[in-house]
């Protein structure tokens, strides 16, 4: 294969990465962004505080230069995300509205936001980590207002705005069987079991170098697909203690092919998403000081053997 796209591609599946909008007018960024991606997501410009910073007004401008690239580069796109307790204006999170009130600020929201692009992009994070780590229901002012009830009612306001769209809950630290994972399976499972249009299921998987077991990555996913929904890796990278060295590049290389390999061996599992594709890029280093180098492409844009660890999982090296 010539590109992770192709190597995806080849086993039916899409190769995606996070796109930063500061980057769309750098050439090396965007020839490797439209060269070896089949799949496009917004590192920050569809969330709320920026699509819609005021109430009634939506800032569209630096999502359709998003959707201008992704067409212009035969791109899905990723919708992220529209319901989350981060990244939310002030407007929304102290705004102090009463139920009804916050219900119809939200369903505007993604009506809006979700009508906007109908059609256009093949899949949404409608809510956005809704559990915390011991896998209570995340406090937030959704849950707060409104009850674990603002979950389904997400899903069922996004389906109203775009019928076509996949429609996805997302979360981090469940890509293992824990109590959070298993929070989300029971979570996803009622849901359905209640007809709530869920479609797929996103696990973030920002790991850490040489902790993670292949084999239990694989049975959860599995249970999951077994539900009958897909399962996509959402937002993949694998952060090392700095500074990086050979050995820890290559076992960074053994780890990102033996999750796409559990990617390739799950069937119902749609994709893989990188959460960027180079290390200058990467939210990591301004998050888990001390630590980085977790993307397949080094500061200076030159692919890393993680690159080669990928094709790999996709069975193209
Ligand atoms: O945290 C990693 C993942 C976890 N899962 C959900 C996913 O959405 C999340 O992505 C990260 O989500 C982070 C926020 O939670 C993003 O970081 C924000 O990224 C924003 C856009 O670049 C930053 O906002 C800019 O900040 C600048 C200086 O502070 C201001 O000058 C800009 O106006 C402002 O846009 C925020 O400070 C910064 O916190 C990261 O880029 C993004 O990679």
């Amino acid at each position: 294969a010539e590109s992770l796209k192709e190597a995806a591609e080849a086993t039916g599946r899409f190769m995606g990465t996070a796109i930063a909008d500061g980057r769309l007018g750098d050439s090396t960024y965007t020839g490797i962004a439209s060269s070896e991606f089949s799949s496009v997501t917004a590192e920050n410009v569809m969330k709320w505080d920026a699509i819609q910073p005021q109430r009634g007004q939506f800032n569209l401008e630096p999502a359709n230069r998003l959707m201008d690239f992704a067409a212009a580069n035969a791109q899905q796109v990723w919708g992220h995300t529209l319901v989350w307790h981060s990244q939310l204006p002030g407007w929304v999170s102290n705004g102090g509205f009463g139920a009804d009130e916050l219900d119809g600020i939200i369903q505007d929201h993604i009506s809006t936001v979700v009508g906007e692009y109908a059609g256009e992009i093949a899949y949404w994070d409608v809510v956005n980590e809704v559990f915390e780590d011991d896998g209570s229901l995340r406090q937030s002012v959704f849950l707060n207002t409104l009850g674990d009830g603002y979950i389904a009612d997400a899903f069922r306001y996004a389906e109203a705005a775009d019928p076509s769209a996949k429609l996805c809950i997302n979360d981090y630290s469940t890509e293992h069987t824990n109590a959070k994972s298993d929070a989300l399976y029971d979570l996803v499972s009622g849901m359905l079991d209640q007809g709530v249009p869920v479609d797929c299921v996103g696990f973030q998987m920002h790991l850490i170098l040489d902790q993670y077991s292949a084999s239990d990555i694989q049975s959860n996913l599995q249970r999951f697909a077994d539900l009958g929904v897909e399962v996509v890796i959402t937002e993949l990278d694998i952060r090392m203690d700095m500074p990086s060295d050979d050995g820890k590049l290559a076992a960074q290389a053994t780890q990102y092919a033996d999750v796409v390999g559990v990617c390739v061996a799950v069937n119902g599992c749609a994709g893989v998403t990188i959460w960027g594709f180079g290390d200058a890029d990467s939210w990591v280093p301004g998050t888990f000081p001390g630590q980085g180098a977790a993307l397949p492409w080094d500061e200076n844009y030159q692919p890393k053997p993680a690159y080669d660890g990928i094709l790999q999982g996709f069975g193209a090296a």
